[in-house]
C-alpha cells in the first residue's frame, strides 16, 4: 500500500530530524518545450507554447533557487474501474516496467515524480486508487485536494468507458467545481485493431468533450504515449500553479508559499499523515 521509491523523494533523517536533499532530477524528466495534446478534438489547451506568465516565472533566478520544501507539487488522482490498467500506467511511467499478471490495488498507493520544467523544479504526487467496489470507501478519502483527475478506461472494454462519468462525478464531489484539470485516458490500445481503435477513440472523444476533459489513448504494455501523456499532465499542472500564484497576488516566481496545499513539503506531510491514519 505504501510504495515509495526512497531515492525519488525527499526523506527525513530520523536520527537528528534534518532534511536530506533529493537526488538531482533525472534527465528524462526535463521538459523544455510545451508538450502537445493527443488530439485537438478533445484537448484542454490548443496553444503551442508556454504562457507569458510561465515564461516570466521560469526566467526568474530566485524561483530557480527555491529550497526543495518550497518547490511546487500537484496532486494527481487516478480513478477508474478495476482491471482497466491504472497501476500499470503509473508503473510504466515511474518505473518503466509492465506487469502482465493482475494484482488488485488495495485502497490507495502513491508515487512522486520530479520534473524540471523550463529550468524550474516541479513534482507530481500521483495517487493510484483501487477500482474494486469493496475498497472504494478507502480510496475516495484521498480524492480531496486534487489538482488533476485522470479517469481511466480499458479501450477493449467499452463498459469501462461508460463508467468514467460516474468515477469523475465521485472524484469531483470531494473537490471544488472547476478546480481540477481532467483527463480521460484509454489504456490497452495495443489490444485493438486499428478500425476498432478508431471507433472507440471517437466514442471517447465525445465523452471527453462532455466532461471537459483531455483525451489520450495509451498502452502501458508497449509504452506508447505514456511519457508524452505524463509530460502533458505535468506541463498543464505546472502552468496552473503559476497562474494561481499570480492570481493570488504573489510575485511572479513560483514557490512563494501561497498555494499551501500544493507545495512540496505540505503535500508530502499530508500524504504521510493520511497513510498513517489508514494503516491504524
Ligand atoms: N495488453 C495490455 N494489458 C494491460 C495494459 N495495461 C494493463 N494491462 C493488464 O491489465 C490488467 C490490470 O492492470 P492493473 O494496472 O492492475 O489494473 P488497475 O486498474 O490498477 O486495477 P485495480 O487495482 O483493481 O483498480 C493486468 O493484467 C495488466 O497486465 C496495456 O496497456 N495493454
Amino acid at each position: 500500500m505504501f510504495n515509495q521509491t526512497p531515492s525519488k523523494v525527499v526523506m527525513q533523517d530520523n536520527r537528528n530530524g534534518t532534511m536530506l536533499y533529493p537526488p538531482p532530477i533525472s534527465r528524462d524528466r526535463v521538459i523544455c518545450e510545451f508538450p502537445k495534446c493527443y488530439t485537438p478534438e478533445a484537448s484542454l489547451e490548443l496553444k503551442k507554447d508556454w504562457d507569458i506568465q510561465t515564461k516570466a516565472a521560469c526566467s526568474d533566478r530566485a524561483a530557480r533557487q527555491q529550497p526543495w520544501d518550497r518547490q511546487k507539487m500537484s496532486k494527481v488522482v487516478i480513478v477508474g474501474d478495476l482491471n482497466v490498467g491504472k497501476t500499470c500506467l503509473i508503473n510504466r511511467f515511474c518505473k518503466d516496467v509492465f506487469e502482465r499478471d493482475y494484482k488488485a490495488t488495495i485502497g490507495v498507493d502513491f508515487e512522486i515524480e520530479r520534473f524540471e520544467i523550463s529550468g524550474l523544479p516541479f513534482s507530481l504526487q500521483i495517487w493510484d486508487t483501487a477500482g474494486q467496489e469493496k475498497f472504494k470507501c478507502i480510496a475516495s478519502a484521498y480524492y480531496r485536494g486534487a489538482q488533476v483527475i485522470i479517469t481511466v478506461f480499458d479501450m477493449a472494454d467499452i463498459k469501462s468507458l461508460d463508467h468514467t462519468r460516474q468515477w469523475l462525478e465521485e472524484a469531483m464531489s470531494e473537490n471544488k467545481p472547476d478546480s481540477c484539470l481532467i483527463f480521460l485516458v484509454g489504456t490497452k490500445n495495443d489490444l485493438l485493431p486499428s478500425e476498432e481503435r478508431q471507433r472507440t477513440e471517437n466514442d471517447a472523444i465525445r465523452i471527453a468533450t462532455e466532461m471537459q476533459a483531455e483525451f489520450w489513448a495509451v498502452s502501458a504494455k508497449t509504452g506508447g504515449n505514456v511519457q508524452r501523456f505524463f509530460f502533458r499532465v505535468a506541463a498543464l499542472a505546472f502552468e496552473k500553479c503559476i497562474l494561481k500564484d499570480s492570481q493570488d497576488g504573489a510575485t511572479v516566481g513560483i514557490g512563494q508559499g501561497v498555494s499551501i496545499n500544493s507545495d512540496c513539503a505540505s503535500l508530502q506531510e499530508a500524504a504521510r499523515q493520511d497513510m498513517k491514519r489508514s494503516c491504524c
